[in-house]
């Protein structure tokens, strides 16, 4: 369950300053990202297919996973390896008639009524989801704040991917509390490095599951 985790980058182009979304996927692999969601809102479904397909075709030899958002057919349309859904989108029963067996299915939880119906489905991960307020993505429900992600911890069966206003503290302060990666955009995308920003977020990810253990 853990093999793609534990730091995932969800793409937005806006939040790149003017650089080549390939160029930013490209640099945080080299530095470490584990996993790549490519989240589109405005794309038309042709260009949403061939940025998608672009993508595979770099992390597929460098045996990334690619995950899309929301939509589950342009997952299909190029074969990914997976896709993330929240609370408004694809029922994840339904997700797993759609979708090969094997393939990658991450959901967002927002209240702890959404992490408690999660136990009944068969998830790769479990989004918490934001963890604190972020310009990334301003609808979203109230943020779980470190105390939420310990309840969040000690309710759920599934593996945990924080997500949102995650930098390096926070994310070994994820990782001590028992979760399994961190998702972000801007503190990959709008990096001067994204490369050197990957990094620094795999090294606090081990500081975190280091401190973890000696607790
Ligand atoms: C890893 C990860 N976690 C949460 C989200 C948010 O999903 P959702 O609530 O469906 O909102 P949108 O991203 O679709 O605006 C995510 N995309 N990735
Ligand atoms: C897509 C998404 N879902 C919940 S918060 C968020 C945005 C995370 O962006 P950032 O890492 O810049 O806070
Ligand atoms: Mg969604």
């Amino acid at each position: 369950m853990e093999r793609h985790l534990p730091l995932c980058l969800v793409t937005d182009r806006e939040a790149c300053k003017g650089r080549e979304l390939e160029w930013v996927v490209r640099q945080a692999v080299l530095g470490g990202v584990t996993m790549v969601q490519l989240r589109e809102k405005s794309l038309s479904t042709r260009k949403f297919i061939e940025l998608a397909l672009l993508l595979k075709g770099m992390l597929k030899p460098l045996n990334v996973p690619l995950v899309i958002n929301d939509r589950v057919d342009v997952a299909l349309a190029v074969d990914a390896d997976g896709v993330h859904v929240g609370q408004s989108d694809m029922p994840i029963p339904l997700l797993h008639q759609l979708l090969p067996k094997g393939k990658i299915i991450g959901l967002s939880a927002e209240t702890e009524a959404d992490v408690l119906e999660a136990n009944a489905f068969e998830l790769t991960y479990l989004a918490v989801s934001p963890l604190y307020a972020t310009a990334s993505k301003t609808d979203t429900a109230p943020p779980w704040g470190l105390q939420g992600l310990a309840w969040v911890k000690a309710h759920s069966k599934h593996p945990l991917l924080v997500i949102g206003g995650v930098d390096p503290p926070t994310a070994t302060q994820c990782a001590s509390l028992g979760a399994s990666g961190v998702a972000v955009i801007s503190a990959i995308c709008s990096a001067q490095s994204p490369k050197e920003a990957a990094e620094s977020l795999m090294v606090a990810l081990d500081k975190g599951i280091e401190a973890r253990k000696l607790n």
